[in-house]
């Protein structure tokens, strides 16, 4: 009985959701609001949700109702409760190969993500699309000198984990690891591909041979990620931040606090905007983790995927370009732009890449493409050029 009443919840949260702010967030409202759900109805009632996202573009004629059974179906690897009590016939068939199972559906997995025209180079489309229907891991990336530590912490606690390389763990998602591990100081929270950034990080650390701390401006911060990153890997580095959002960098303060990073700038501003008041320096090494669809991680917030107009891409690909345009002139002759992006079109990409190329003196000395489809991880794209 209760798994009905799950089910007509999630159907009126859905009803009532209009993609404007992060699923998560709104159902953590929700719940918040409704103290009688326990936590294994919240469990399930989120679960069906993110089912009915998780179909992306397809299917969109089916009642809801229906639609949410079918993704969870699709979502469901193995035979389960849910399952068993709201659909029993297709528990049954859970454990089949997923293209049996859309076949049983009626549904052509492209449908989940129509654009395929659209994506970068290196991209391949249908384990993308089926990608989807899978919650990516959570992913550590261990600070340098605690890789032991946390180790042993996890292996203590009974958690199980995946080792991609020596700092990287992957986890299953729902790892309680708040109170064991001291994010950020020990560990940092980030995707595997978002990790993999680093490795053209590395590439400029060694192209630029310096003694000298390299000077390095991430001008697109937010709460700090690529520039943990960055701290990490340069060894020695002179670091500013900026954001045009001020809330955010508030949260990199915190962050940098705790990650022991001291000594940096940080400043406001919108590189999009004409006549950028900056600081009056140029830099060895900026940094571009642009603003963008975001594209490449929606299977952990595929509300995203689900709203996504497909317009949207034009509108992020000049944004891209007008922030590359501004932050270019900041480079010292001879400095390294590291442009990246957690898109899969390649109009945020390859095509950026091409206008950076076409329009500045800058010579391009590697793009990569890291897939996470098939790690349960994120998508990025990464290029480094360097300044004549
Ligand atoms: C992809 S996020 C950066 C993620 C971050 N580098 C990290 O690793 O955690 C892009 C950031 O660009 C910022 N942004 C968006 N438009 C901007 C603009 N016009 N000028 C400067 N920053 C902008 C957003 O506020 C957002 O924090």
């Amino acid at each position: 009985m209760k798994y009905f009443s799950h089910l007509n919840t999630a159907v009126q949260l859905l009803q009532q959701y209009n993609g404007s702010q992060p699923f998560g967030s709104f159902i953590k409202q929700f719940f918040s609001q409704h103290k009688k759900y326990g936590s294994k109805d919240r469990k399930n009632i989120s679960h069906l949700c993110y089912a009915f996202f998780r179909l992306g573009k397809a299917l969109p004629q089916l009642p809801m109702e229906e639609r949410i059974l079918t993704g969870l179906f699709l979502c469901s690897p193995e035979p389960n409760d849910l399952l068993q009590h709201l659909r029993p016939d297709w528990n049954d068939k859970a454990h089949l190969p997923l293209l049996e199972k859309t076949a049983l559906v009626a549904l052509h997995l492209p449908e989940l993500f129509p654009w395929a025209a659209a994506l970068s180079e290196g991209m391949v489309y249908e384990p993308f699309c089926a990608s989807f229907l899978t919650q990516p891991d959570l992913f550590l990336r261990l600070r340098p000198g605690k890789e032991a530590a946390v180790k042993n912490k996890l292996q203590q606690a009974g958690i199980t984990f995946r080792e991609l390389n020596r700092s990287c763990l992957a986890l299953p998602n729902a790892s309680k690891i708040d109170t064991l591990i001291e994010t950020d100081r020990e560990a940092v929270i980030q995707d595997y591909s978002s990790q993999r950034i680093g490795e053209l990080m590395e590439l400029i650390r060694d192209a630029a041979r310096s003694a000298a701390p390299l000077k390095v401006w991430d001008a697109c911060a937010a709460s700090g990620g690529k520039s943990i990153l960055a701290n990490d890997i340069f060894h020695r580095i002179d670091l500013t931040v900026s954001d045009v959002r001020k809330s955010i960098l508030i949260n990199l303060e915190k962050r940098f606090a705790t990650a022991g990073i001291k000594n940096y700038h940080s400043f406001i501003a919108d590189l999009s905007a004409p006549n950028l008041k900056t600081r009056n320096t140029l830099y060895d090494v900026i940094i571009t983790d642009v603003p963008c669809s975001g594209s490449g991680t929606w299977s952990r917030t595929p509300e995203q995927l689900y709203y996504f107009d497909p317009q949207q891409i034009d509108r992020y690909s000049t944004l891209q370009k007008k922030i590359v345009e501004q932050a270019i002139p900041h480079l010292k002759p001879g400095g390294f732009l590291l442009y990246c992006t957690c898109s899969v079109f390649k109009k945020e990409n390859e095509e950026v890449v091409q206008y950076i190329q076409e329009q500045h003196s800058l010579s391009l000395l590697k793009t990569a493409l890291f897939t996470g489809y098939d790690q349960k991880a994120d998508t990025l794209f990464g290029a480094v050029f360097q300044k004549k």
